[in-house]
Order: C-alpha cells, then structure tokens, then sequence
C-alpha cells in the first residue's frame, strides 16, 4: 500500500471538479432532497467556481493517492479565503473527502496531518473547521484529532439553513 500527496494545480481543474462533485454528493445524498443537493452541487461545484478557488493564491488543495489513484482530497484556506473571519493566525481546512471506498485506510489522518503541517510552516497559532452538526462520522474522526467544538455557524444548504459546528485545535 503506497500513499502519496500532491499539490493541485489548474491542471487538475477537471480532475478536482469530479472528485468534489462526487464526495460531496456520495456523502451527504441521502440525508438531503435532491433538489437541495443539486442547487448545492451545481452552485459549489461547477468548473468556473472550482478553478476560481484553485485560483486563489489563499487557498491550496492537495490530491491524496493510494496505490497511485486519486482518493481524497484537501482544501485549506488562510487569511481573506476562510470562509470566516477567523484572522491571520488561523488556517481553516474547508474540506477533507475521502472517496467512499477509500475510508478507514489513514487517508483522512494523512490530510489532516498535512494540513497541520502547512499551518506550523506559516506559523498560524489554530487550525478550524466547518462540520455538519449532522455529520456523525466526520465528527468522531475530528475528535479523535484533538479538535474539540468552539462553536457554530449557519449555512444554506439549497433553501434548507443548516448548523455547522465549528471545530478548533490549537497549535500552541
Ligand atoms: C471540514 C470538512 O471537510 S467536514 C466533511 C468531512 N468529510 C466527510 O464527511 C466526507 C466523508 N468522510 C470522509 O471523507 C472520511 O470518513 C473522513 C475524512 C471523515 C475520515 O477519513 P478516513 O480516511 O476514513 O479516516 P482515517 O482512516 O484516516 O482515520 C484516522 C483516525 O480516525 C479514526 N476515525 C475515523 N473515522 C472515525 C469515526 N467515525 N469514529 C471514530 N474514529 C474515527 C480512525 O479510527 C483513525 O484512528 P487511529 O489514528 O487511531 O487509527
């Protein structure tokens, strides 16, 4: 079993719109309406808003392999691209998907600890997260990562307000 990373660039532009496209939807599907679902996929996930984040020099996302196919993925986000006002000692991980077949292999741990990693590099004091409230397994896992809940913030979902629990591990 090998496990690689690799940092995205525009030429993953494709590559990254499916692998997104197809977590998100793989693991949120059949708690949601399809009609919400696919306002959000179709809202998040189309090419021109994926290569604007990509584009972003705040954001950078990272391929995860195993056994050299793309599994998973990362975003994270420092200064203006978090998705709040968390300030410039703080990197937000927006996203860490694991392709559903690919779970409990330590991939997600590895992106973690990658995103850990740039965090120390950049010297940013915190690491924090959106979670859905209802995300049972994410949840668990984040714990399990020293991430405990400081707190929370709303988001639409479609035209569905959903909670996120805000998650913080301090680097300190
Ligand atoms: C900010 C956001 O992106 S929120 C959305 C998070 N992503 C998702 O919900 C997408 C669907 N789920 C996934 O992609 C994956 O299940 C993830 C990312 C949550 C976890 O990734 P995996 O590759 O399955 O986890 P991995 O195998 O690396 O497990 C790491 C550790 O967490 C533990 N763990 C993983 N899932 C759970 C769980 N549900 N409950 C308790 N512990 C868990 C593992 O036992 C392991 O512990 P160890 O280090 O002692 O061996």
């Amino acid at each position: 079993m090998t496990i690689n990373i690799k940092m995205c660039t525009l030429e993953d532009l494709h590559k990254l719109q499916e692998i997104s496209y197809e977590t998100f939807k793989e693991t949120f599907e059949a708690e949601n309406s399809s009609e919400n679902m696919n306002a959000y996929l179709e809202e998040s996930f189309n090419l021109n808003q994926v290569e604007k984040e990509l584009s972003n020099i705040s954001s950078q996302f990272y391929f995860v392999y195993f056994n050299h196919e793309v599994a998973g993925y990362l975003k994270v986000n420092t200064d203006g691209a978090q998705s709040e006002e968390m300030g410039d000692d703080s990197l937000e991980i927006e996203r860490i998907y694991v392709i559903n077949k690919f779970q409990k292999n330590g991939l997600g741990k590895y992106l973690l600890n990658k995103a850990m990693d740039i965090a120390m590099e950049l010297n940013k004091k915190k690491i924090w997260l959106g979670v859905w409230e209802k995300n049972e397994n994410a949840i668990a896992f984040y714990k399990k990562l020293g991430f405990v809940q400081t707190g929370n913030h709303s988001f639409l979902m479609g035209d569905e307000e959903q909670m996120d629990l805000i998650m913080t591990k301090s680097l300190q």
